[in-house]
C-alpha cells in the first residue's frame, strides 16, 4: 500500500528548474531510494515532500496528507534528517534528544534509540565531540525521536568513511525492520544497490527510471563483455570470425588481451568460435552488468568517480 505518492512535482528557484517532473509511490515498510548526480533535484524533492518547501505544481500526499495544507497532521508522521543538519556545538546527545523529544505527543524512548544507534556511552558527549559517524548517527535518532511512520535520510553517509557509512547502512536496515517506511536520498551507487528495495534515478530533475536495482539493471541492455587472453601461437583470424558473429558489437585486441562486446548469447557464441578454431583463451572471464552501467545507460553519463564507490 503506497505511503507516500508524488504525481508531476515541480518547483523551480528564479531561472533555475529544480524539480522538472517527478512522479513516484512508495510502499509502507520499503527503504525507497533517490539516486542521482549532485544537484539532479534529489533534495528539493524530499524537502517539498516534508513540507519545508511548497511546489510550484504537481501532487504531494504522505498517508494521504498534503504537506503544505496541513503540516500539523504530518509532523508526527514522518521524521526527517536533512542534509548538512548541525546542531550547537556544546548540546549534550541526551539535551538534544530530550529537546526533540518535547515537540511530540507521542515520543519514542530515547534511550532505547541511543542504544539502537551504538550512542548509549555518548549520552553526556557534547555535539562537537563526537566523530562524523556518530553526529550522523545522532541525527538519525532525532528523526526518530518522535516515533514516525516514514524516516527521510538524505545524504546520510557523505562524508563517512567506509566503516562508519557500513554500519550506518546496518543501522537503517534495522530502523526498516521495526517498520518504518524509509526514504533515502544519495549519491552513492553502492548505498543504493545494498540498502534499497526500490530506486528512483532522478536526472536534471526528472525520474528517468524506476525499479528494484536489480530490476534498473535488467532493464537496460547493456553489452556484455567477454575478456580474455589468446595463446602466443593463436591464429589471429579467429578473431576476424568472432567479429562477424551476431551476437558480437565490437571486438577490441590490445596485444594478447582480447575483449568482446555484444548481446544473447554472447559467451556461447564466442567460446563455439574459439574452440572450432582450436584456440583455448586463457583468463576467460565474462564482465557482469552493474547499476553504474544502468545509471551510465539511463543517464547519459556516470556518477563520478569518486562518488560512486
Ligand atoms: N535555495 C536554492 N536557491 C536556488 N537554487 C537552488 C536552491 N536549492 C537548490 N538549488 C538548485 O536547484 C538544483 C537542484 O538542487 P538540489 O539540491 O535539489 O539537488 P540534489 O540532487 O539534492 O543535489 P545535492 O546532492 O548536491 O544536494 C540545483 O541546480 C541547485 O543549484
Amino acid at each position: 500500500m503506497p505511503v507516500i505518492e508524488v504525481t508531476e512535482l515541480r518547483k523551480r528557484y528564479g531561472d533555475t528548474v529544480a524539480v522538472a517532473d517527478v512522479s513516484f509511490s512508495v510502499d509502507e515498510g520499503e527503504i525507497f531510494g533517490i539516486l542521482g548526480r549532485n544537484g539532479a533535484g534529489k533534495t528539493t524533492t524530499v524537502e517539498c515532500l516534508a513540507g519545508l518547501r511548497r511546489p510550484d505544481g504537481g501532487k504531494l500526499e504522505i498517508l494521504g496528507i498534503d504537506p503544505q495544507r496541513d503540516p500539523a497532521a504530518l509532523r508526527p508522521e514522518l521524521g526527517v534528517q536533512l542534509q548538512r543538519s548541525q546542531l550547537p556545538e556544546k548540546l549534550k546527545v541526551w539535551e538534544a534528544l530530550d529537546l526533540y523529544a518535547s515537540y511530540y505527543d507521542q515520543p519514542a524512548d530515547w534511550r532505547e534509540l541511543l542504544d539502537l544507534l551504538g550512542l548509549a556511552d555518548k549520552q553526556h558527549t557534547r555535539f562537537a565531540h563526537l566523530s562524523g559517524g556518530q553526529q550522523q548517527r545522532l541525527s538519525i535518532a532525532l528523526a526518530l525521536v518522535g516515533n514516525p511512520r516514514i524516516a527521510i535520510l538524505d545524504e546520510l553517509t557523505t562524508g563517512l568513511d567506509p566503516v562508519a557509512r557500513r554500519d550506518t547502512w546496518a543501522v537503517i536496515e534495522q530502523i526498516r525492520d521495526r517498520g518504518v517506511t524509509v526514504v533515502l536520498v544519495t549519491h552513492f551507487m553502492a548505498e543504493a544497490e545494498r540498502l534499497c528495495d526500490r530506486l528512483a534515478i532522478i536526472d536534471a530533475g526528472r525520474v528517468v527510471a524506476l525499479d528494484s536495482p536489480a530490476g534498473l539493471v535488467a532493464q537496460v541492455d547493456a553489452a556484455q563483455r567477454l575478456h580474455f587472453r589468446l595463446p602466443a601461437d593463436a591464429d589471429p583470424q579467429v578473431l576476424a570470425e568472432i567479429e562477424q558473429l551476431s551476437a558480437v558489437t565490437e571486438v577490441t585486441r590490445t596485444g594478447r588481451q582480447v575483449i568482446v562486446a555484444g548481446t544473447g548469447d554472447l559467451l556461447f557464441a564466442v567460446s563455439q568460435a574459439l574452440s572450432s578454431a582450436q584456440v583455448t583463451p586463457s583468463e576467460l572471464r565474462v564482465e557482469q552488468r552493474s547499476l553504474d552501467d544502468a545509471f551510465v545507460a539511463l543517464t547519459g553519463r556516470p556518477l563520478d568517480a569518486e562518488e560512486s564507490s
